[in-house]
């Protein structure tokens, strides 16, 4: 059978939601000798905000290059249940990726650089310019199309990122430590912008981070990882009542979810790996 033309239904005969993606039993050791990921298995639904979170080194990059198909498992699989597959065993389209640095092409426009993911699919700039439009104005650069990214500051070069990764529409966008590098008000700012396109879209995210409080604030699920090797400690839901907005940061639910978070993840460097 062509696996190109499998698709499954989003829901299976006895009318359960099937995941967007699992990661079953998956490993990976790099030619190195690395063991980065010793039989991790993670299933995401739909919909889901999903914070990777742990010590460095753990292989938070490493679980989230698989599941984009950016490098190879040693072992273990990767399906995604609802999604058409490629021969390369990808959903092509449905996943886009924003790495912690924007890699932005200098000499082109921000339009250009959001053209790019649609242009690889032949999609031409006619074609293109109404969902580039609409991509720049989720991040709130409508007006920036024609400027070139030396002229953006580096929080305004993430959102061009962002566009183009969600130009293409995907069902899951990865983020891998997208806002490290930005200032805190930058980063909370994008932090927002994150949480409204999840909400407009109904995106499903998983996203890499160091920060406590950078994953309490986004994430309805948290999946904490311990190094050497890298593996899943605890996964467990973060829910509230409250909107996610400058007054839940300064909230006493926040605070309780931080210090929640922040008793989990020194649980996980705290045995005895470092
Ligand atoms: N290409 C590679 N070749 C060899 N070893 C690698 C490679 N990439 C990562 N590693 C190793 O695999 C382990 C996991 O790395 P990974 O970058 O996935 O961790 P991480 O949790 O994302 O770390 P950080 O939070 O510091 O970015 C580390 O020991 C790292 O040194």
């Amino acid at each position: 059978m062509n696996l190109a033309e499998t698709r499954m239904p989003e829901r299976s005969i006895e009318g359960r939601k099937r995941p967007l993606v699992t990661m079953t039993s998956v490993s990976k050791r790099f030619s190195s000798g690395t063991l980065a990921l010793s039989e991790m298995s993670l299933v995401v639904e739909s919909g889901e905000f999903v914070s990777l979170l742990g010590p460095s080194g753990c292989g938070k990059s490493t679980a989230l290059r698989i599941i984009a198909g950016l490098g190879d498992a040693s072992s273990g699989m990767i399906d995604w249940p609802s999604s058409r597959i490629n021969s390369r065993g990808l959903p092509e389209g449905d996943i886009s990726f924003v790495f912690q640095e924007p890699t932005l092409m200098p000499w082109q426009t921000v339009f250009g650089n959001v053209h790019l993911p649609l242009k690889l699919r032949g999609v031409s700039q006619a074609a293109a310019r109404p969902r580039i439009t609409e991509a720049l104005a989720t991040v709130g650069l409508q007006d920036f199309a024609n400027a070139y990214p030396r002229e953006l500051s580096g929080g305004m070069r993430m959102r061009v990122s962002i566009a183009r990764a969600l130009v293409t529409k995907p069902k899951l966008l990865l983020m891998d430590e997208p806002f490290a590098a930005l200032d805190e008000i930058t980063r909370q700012k994008l932090n927002d912008d994150v949480l409204r396109l999840w909400k407009q879209t109904g995106i499903t995210v998983i996203f890499v981070t160091h920060s406590v409080f950078e994953s309490a604030y986004l994430s309805n699920r948290i999946v904490v990882m311990k190094a050497r090797p890298g593996r899943v400690h605890a996964d467990f839901p973060l829910h509230t009542s409250l909107e996610r907005d400058a007054h839940y940061r300064t909230s006493e639910e926040y605070r309780q979810a931080c210090e929640k978070v922040s008793t989990v993840l020194l649980g996980a460097i705290g045995s005895g790996e470092h």
